[in-house]
């Protein structure tokens, strides 16, 4: 039974990236008040299951790599392999060991409040409050004076597969987090998740590594040299990478509930549609086949809204629901699913409640998530790396741009010179009608740095011409954007 009615200006359902800054914003320098409600640990999926861990493990991977080619240091390094209980250790630190009382100081000196539990919509600006989990009896009856937002991120998604989740498969927190490394895994999928965690289970030892892709290419969002490059690194590391198949049935000798990242019982055989051998044994199969929105439990019929995906407009205010009290961050509004863009998001939308608090018009440019559209900068911790930023030469043709592009191998003196073996390629978008970059793709050995550069030229539409007047330092490997711009011009 609900027992007490309580106030606050702003209250958060879920406590990820996207949430906190959302209420951070909301109430800085104010005496607003900010609940975050969340069921688990405070700093989300990224900072405990996805990005922390995935890159924590990643990482190491790439430093062995590049000793091993780098002349005077591969000779001292040999063909020294990973310690994982180091890698593992390593990757506990980033993620705290799943305690958040680090982010619950933060989130006290920020001036909110975190209460533990799973929020239910009952109405306008009204939640009711479970400690247990949803469907449990509600303990507490939660009012907001300003705002609601929905920052609950998003799950992963286990195809109807018969048998799969019978199976017990490992989702990708349990390939973050892992404990044990399997000598044979199965991945099915062909997407962000399934290409970085091939990268680090491979540098982490397993034997057999399969990729299950039911289309044609890795990545398959991206400039297609970029899923032909991965593809081809994670084949010359070992693995098979096996396109136009899915996974028919699937069944597991004596499947256990052994933990986070502990192999989850006997071997499991996989039956591949139309592929001859059309089986597959392995230790393990991991399902990285993209996720779906947290809402259930989350009470959206109480305010007209369906289970699913919760749209917003620019302000990040929910779609179809009237009085500007509502709105979704992150992950769970499907607009650009990384954890910078739902910080980005929770920035611009604790800045609108502010605003709409005090009375303020929404003028000016920070009280609209507009990179949202078409100006998405990610990077792809694979090896080689995918950075990328804007549309890719298919999306602008798509979006009716007067479509140029640029593309080149990156072998400039500052790639030679920081390793022996650096093999990449760059893509320049540019839309002619404006002669400013839409979109730009680099893939290669740490070109994460890159891309920052090219969201700059893209966000402030700066003219091709001015970009011959940003003259790259040598040696570095950022004289790439000159190489793209000479080749533009031969
Ligand atoms: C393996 C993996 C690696 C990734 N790596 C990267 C990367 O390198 N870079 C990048 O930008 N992105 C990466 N991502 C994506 C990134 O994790 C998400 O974009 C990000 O976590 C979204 O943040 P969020 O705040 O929207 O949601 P989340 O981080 O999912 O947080 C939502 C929070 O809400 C809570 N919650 C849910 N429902 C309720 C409820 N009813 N009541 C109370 N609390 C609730 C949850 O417990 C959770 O803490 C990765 C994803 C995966 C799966
Ligand atoms: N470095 C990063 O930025 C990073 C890292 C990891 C994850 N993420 C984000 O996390 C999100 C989730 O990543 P993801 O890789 O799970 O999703 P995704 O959408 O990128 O890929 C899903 C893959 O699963 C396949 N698939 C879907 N349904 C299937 C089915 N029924 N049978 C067989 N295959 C199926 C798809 O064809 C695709 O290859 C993405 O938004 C991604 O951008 C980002």
């Amino acid at each position: 039974m609900a027992t007490s009615t309580e106030d606050y200006d702003v209250i958060v359902i879920g406590g990820g990236p996207a949430g906190e800054n959302a209420a951070a914003y909301a109430i800085a320098g104010s005496n607003r008040t900010a609940a975050i409600i969340e069921h688990e640990l405070l700093g989300g999926e990224c900072s405990y299951w996805a990005c922390m861990p995935s890159k924590a493990l990643l990482r190491p991977a790439g430093v062995l790599a590049a000793a091993q080619a780098m002349p005077g240091v591969r000779e001292t390094v040999g063909d020294a392999t990973l310690d994982r209980h180091a890698v593992f250790a390593r990757r506990d630190e980033f993620t705290s060991h799943h305690d958040d009382s680090g982010q619950r100081r933060w989130a006290a000196s920020a001036g909110i409040e975190v209460i533990h539990g799973s929020a239910t919509l009952t109405g306008e600006r009204s939640l009711e409050l479970s400690t247990g989990g949803h469907g449990d009896p509600p303990t507490r009856t939660l009012r907001a004076r300003h705002a609601v937002v929905i920052a609950t991120g998003t799950v992963a998604s286990v195809p109807p597969v018969p048998g799969l989740r019978e199976a017990l498969p490992w989702i990708s927190r349990d390939a973050t987090n892992l404990r044990e490394v399997p000598e044979r895994v199965a991945i099915i999928g062909g997407g962000v998740v399934a290409s970085e965690c091939a990268t680090w289970l491979l540098a982490l030892g397993v034997r057999e590594l399969t990729l299950i892709v039911r289309g044609s290419a890795l990545l398959a969002s991206a400039e297609p040299f970029a899923g032909e490059l991965v593809a081809e690194s994670l084949r010359a590391s070992g693995a098979t990478v096996l396109f136009g198949t899915s996974p028919s049935a699937v069944r597991r000798e004596q499947p256990r509930d052994t933990g986070v990242g502990r192999i989850h019982g006997g071997p499991v055989t996989i039956t591949l549609e139309g592929r001859e051998p059309g089986e597959i044994t392995v230790d393990e199969v991991i399902v990285a086949a993209g996720r779906h929105a947290a809402t259930s439990g989350l009470g959206l019929a109480a305010v007209g809204l369906r289970d699913g995906r919760v749209p917003t407009d620019d302000h990040l205010a929910v779609e179809g629901v009237p009085g500007e009290w509502l709105y979704a961050v992150g992950d769970v509004n499907g607009r650009a699913a990384l954890t910078h863009m739902g910080k980005y998001q929770g920035r611009v939308c604790g800045d609108v409640i502010s605003a709409r608090a005090e009375g303020r018009a929404l003028d000016g440019a920070r009280f609209t998530a507009s990179a949202d559209h078409a100006q998405v900068p990610q990077v792809v911790f694979t090896s080689p790396e995918v950075a990328s930023v804007g549309r890719t030469e298919r999306a602008a043709r798509a979006d009716g741009i007067d479509t140029e592009t640029v593309e080149i191998d990156i072998a400039v003196a500052g790639s030679s010179l920081a390793r022996d073996d650096f093999a990449g390629r760059a893509k320049l978008v540019i839309d002619r009608g404006s002669d400013t970059l839409a979109g730009a793709t680099f893939v290669g050995t740490e070109v994460a740095e890159l891309v920052h550069a090219a969201t700059v030229a893209v966000v402030g539409a700066v003219p091709m011409e001015s970009l011959w007047h940003a003259v790259p330092s040598y040696p570095t490997v950022s004289e790439v954007w000159l190489r793209l711009l000479e080749a533009r011009r031969a």
